[in-house]
């Protein structure tokens, strides 16, 4: 048994809270960052702002104080979305013992210091670190069709630690060692989810569709690899597995920006439509574009996306630009 404190109570956190309560065994914890959404969990028992149409589990336990919802938990498993992170993990600094994991779900690369989570929590803390990642729509996770992921970490015991802890007959969980690897693969997936969502928009069909998955997965592997990252890792759950899924399911929260965005509407009001929901593709555009930057990494199609998203430049102009470029070998 363990004792886990699910740090963000969005759509994911939500979702992998009624997974670990349906799976028993565990004392559970749901931080939610806002009181009134702690309210709302609570007098509902149903997260009808992130995840309406599920029941929260009476063993969660909820609150909305941060320091309560660490105290004397063995794992740490922080679902905000990635610009957070750091305000998250500075506020418990104080009081993390080092015996606690840090588990990060969240899909996404720092804006300006272009820092994975790995890599803003080691700028805080020493505890051991860990992260989940892979093709899972939390709507999918909470209703229990089976899904399969990722946990990394480089510490092995940790590693099959944290997978005895996660696995239900609906929750497979793979191990890896590669962080960066699965890190990179679930934060760039999104920037090419996007751009699958403009293809949509645009109504390419499925050749384009197919081509720019494949291109995608391609670019995100060199910069995976140029940060450290292993390319088998990208051929797994974290990386095309999760492209497939975000380029092609409609749940998909960054592929609808792409789809609005291929029909001509503007981000500010697209993004407004979300109503608080994260599309962590829209900032991670940025911070991948200043990773390829850095590492001398060509990345055609990120490049385009962040014209799109920043330059208004238009979406068929997009295309047309990255159709045109000089032929290659594969
Ligand atoms: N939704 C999914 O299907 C899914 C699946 C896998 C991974 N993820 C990842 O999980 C992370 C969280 O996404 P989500 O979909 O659960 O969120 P969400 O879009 O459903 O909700 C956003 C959350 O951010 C919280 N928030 C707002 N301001 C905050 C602050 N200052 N500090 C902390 N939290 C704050 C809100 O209370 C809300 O809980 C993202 O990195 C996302 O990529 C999501
Ligand atoms: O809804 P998205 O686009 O944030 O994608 C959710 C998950 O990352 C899918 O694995």
């Amino acid at each position: 048994m363990s004792r886990i404190a699910i740090l963000g109570a969005g759509a994911y956190g939500t979702a992998l809270a009624i997974s670990l309560a349906r799976r028993g065994g565990h004392d559970l914890c749901l931080w939610a960052h806002s009181p009134t959404l702690a309210a709302t969990l609570r007098e509902s028992g149903e997260n009808l702002p992130y995840l309406p149409g599920f029941t929260l589990p009476f063993d969660i336990d909820i609150t909305d104080n941060l320091e309560s919802a660490i105290d004397e938990m063995d794992v740490l498993l922080c679902v905000m979305p990635s610009q957070f992170l750091r305000e998250t993990i500075a506020r418990i600094a104080p009081k993390l013992t080092r015996d606690q994991v840090i588990l990060s779900a969240a899909k996404g690369i720092e804006d300006i210091s272009f820092l994975r989570m790995s890599q803003v929590v080691a700028s805080l803390v020493d505890n051991q670190f860990a992260v989940l990642s892979g093709p899972s729509f939390a709507q999918e996770v909470a209703s229990g069709a089976p899904s399969a992921v990722v946990i990394a970490t480089a510490e092995s015991s940790l590693a099959h630690s944290l997978q005895r802890d996660f696995t239900s007959p609906t929750f497979r969980i793979y191990t890896n060692d590669d962080v960066a690897g699965v890190e990179l693969g679930g934060s760039l997936k999104n920037v090419i989810a996007l751009a699958a969502g403009v293809v949509h928009g645009l109504n390419l069909g499925s050749n384009s569709a197919a081509a720019l998955m494949t291109r995608g997965i391609a670019e995100i592997t060199r910069l995976a690899v140029a940060c450290g990252g292993r390319r088998q890792t990208l051929a797994g759950l974290a990386g095309i597995g999760d492209l497939i899924l975000t380029c092609t399911g409609s749940l998909s929260r960054n592929r609808t920006v792409g789809v609005e965005l291929g029909k001509g509407r503007q981000l500010p009001e697209i993004i407004a439509g979300l109503n608080g929901k994260v599309a962590e593709g829209v900032r991670s555009t940025t911070a991948a574009l200043g990773l390829a930057k850095r590492y001398g990494v060509e990345m055609p199609i990120t490049e385009q996306m962040h014209a799109i998203l920043y330059e208004n430049k238009p979406a068929k102009d997009a295309i047309r630009d990255l159709m045109s470029r000089p032929g290659r070998d594969e």
